[in-house]
């Protein structure tokens, strides 16, 4: 058994009298997709929120590498290579993808690009992002602004800036919503392919994705994981369907 490079420990966290994450322990494998379903209200976001730092627990540790990310802000985990991509984009519309794309590599480098005086044309700065652009196939909309790309393209743009930041985990939150079917099944063979760089903790609604992406799925519901396996094992599982899957056993 290798150990996970991502553990969450019995994480809680209530809103008043809500526990929105109840107990929660989930960890995540070198080369794996383990999807995270629910329905909604279920915790999923909340959970990614403690995660990333954006949130605090009230109780429970997320290990990251072997480290305990306690008292760690969202900027220092993602320093150390937490890699989330947002339900609400991050992509600031005006800029070009190249652009964007740009100013996330600066900011995952820190001081390293900020002596450049003419960051536009700083050969080096303008490599990376071109190369980033490549692994998302967007290296052809590289001068397109992002409000003129399409949505599917756009949620590629997204994922780009989650690499720029050279992440050992993704936490990626719906990335399929709002996608049409040609853009998901691309999605879904890009993220088959992203796993082998770095392990993803995926949320989603998308059933045909989740199936066919996950190596693990735990299913969340009222904050407690109910289950937790493999996707026969999941999808065979009496009291998922009766609670998830909106049947009865
Ligand atoms: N800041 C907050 N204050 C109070 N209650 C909250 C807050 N954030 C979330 N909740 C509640 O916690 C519960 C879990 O919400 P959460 O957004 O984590 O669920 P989810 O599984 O991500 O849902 P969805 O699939 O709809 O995104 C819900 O009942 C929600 O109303």
């Amino acid at each position: 058994m290798t150990n996970p490079i991502l553990e969450i420990k019995n994480l809680n966290k209530s809103f008043g009298a809500l526990k929105a994450t109840d107990d929660v322990s989930i960890t995540l494998n070198a080369g794996e997709i383990h999807a995270l379903i629910g329905p909604n209200g279920a915790g999923k976001s909340t959970l990614i929120k403690q995660i990333c730092g954006g949130l605090s627990s009230d109780s429970g540790s997320v290990i990251f590498n072997g480290q305990d990310l306690a008292g760690l802000d969202v900027a220092e985990r993602a320093q150390l290579g937490l890699g989330r991509t947002f339900q609400i984009s991050s992509v600031i519309m005006e800029f070009s993808a190249l652009r964007n794309v740009m100013l996330a590599v600066q900011a995952n480098a820190g001081t390293s690009y900020r002596f450049f005086k003419n960051v536009r044309t700083d050969k080096k700065l303008v490599d990376r992002a071109m190369a980033i652009l490549a692994r998302v196939e967007l290296e052809g909309r590289a001068d397109v602004s992002a409000a003129e790309l399409s949505h599917g393209e756009r949620r590629q743009l997204e994922i780009a800036l989650a690499l720029a930041l050279e992440p050992k985990a993704f936490l990626l939150d719906e990335p399929m919503a709002g996608m049409g079917p040609e853009g998901s099944k691309r999605l879904i063979s890009f993220l088959d392919g992203l796993r082998k760089e770095a392990p993803i903790l995926l949320i989603e609604h998308d059933m045909d994705a989740v199936f066919s992406l996950a190596d693990r799925i735990s299913v969340l519901v009222y904050g407690r994981v109910v289950a937790s396996g493999t996707v026969d094992e999941i999808r065979n599982n009496p009291a998922v369907r009766e609670a998830y899957l909106g049947e009865t056993a």
